[in-house]
């Protein structure tokens, strides 16, 4: 699965927030999307998982322009796990991970098993019958995570999927995405994170991709100081890592 986007723009109410952004995805690739507040990483995801149509370029998956392929193929290559939460109707956790089946024929059976492993991966076994609306904002943002995870695609899209978790519930979703081996695009606010965990990194400012590569290439000083407009300095610090259960 190869993600390919060559001069992407986006509008939002006829102002041009992302500008001929280019960007490529690997079979297998962890690749993360950093930059600062405001300067259109969402919106240049958006255009990928279809909620917004670019205004000028191309995104391919396996060669097949995204925005020609039917909801239900579209949706068999690409799980996204977006910053909005779903409406919190009185779903189940069961039935919100479950919509990710969605896309494939019913009367799959262990579809149930499949649920019950995507939860127990994100920590989250035995919760099935649990009214989604209830949980905790980590407890929902790993809920999606399953969903995206039983939708079983080659490409995965994530909006800042560890915002609302706690380190270790950070750190253990960036192994489960990197251990999954799927393609996967994700923006990411910690760099230090983006650069432990990733294959490869862009950097977008002010709505153009402004750099892309090997985290430790990318990440310079002079780079996170243009465009975040601070001073980085490289020191020894705290590693986290998780223990075993
Ligand atoms: N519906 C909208 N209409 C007009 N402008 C919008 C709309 N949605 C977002 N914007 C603007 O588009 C720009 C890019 O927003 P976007 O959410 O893509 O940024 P981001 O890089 O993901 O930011 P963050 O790190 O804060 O999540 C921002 O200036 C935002 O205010």
């Amino acid at each position: 699965m190869r993600l390919d986007l060559r001069g992407v723009s986006a509008h939002l109410d006829g102002r041009p927030i992302v500008h001929e952004a280019d960007l490529l995805v690997d079979d297998g690739e962890f690749v993360a999307l950093v930059g600062p507040n405001g300067c259109g990483k969402s919106t240049l995801l958006r255009t990928i998982y279809r909620a917004l149509r670019p205004s000028a370029g191309l995104i391919s998956v396996d060669g097949d322009d995204v925005h020609r392929l039917s909801w239900r193929e579209s949706a068999r290559r690409t799980a996204v796990v977006a910053q909005e939460t779903p409406a919190e109707l009185d779903f189940t956790v069961r039935e919100v991970v479950l919509m990710g089946r969605t896309p494939y024929a019913r009367a799959a059976g262990d579809d149930e098993e499949r649920c019950a492993r995507a939860l127990d991966r994100v920590g989250l076994a035995g919760t099935e019958e649990r009214v989604y609306a209830t949980l905790s904002g980590g407890e929902k943002q790993r809920a999606l995570v399953a969903r995206a995870l039983v939708q079983e695609t080659r490409l995965l899209l994530l909006d800042e999927p560890t915002s609302h978790l706690d380190i270790r519930h950070q750190l253990g979703i960036l192994h489960l995405v990197r251990e999954l081996g799927v393609a996967t695009l994700a923006v990411l606010h910690d760099l230090n994170q983006a650069a432990a965990f990733c294959d490869r990194l862009y950097v977008m400012s002010a709505g153009r991709v402004l750099a892309g590569g090997p985290p430790g290439q990318v990440l310079t000083p002079e780079l996170i100081s243009e465009v975040y407009g601070v001073r980085a300095v490289r020191r020894t610090q705290l590693v986290f890592e998780r223990l075993k259960e």
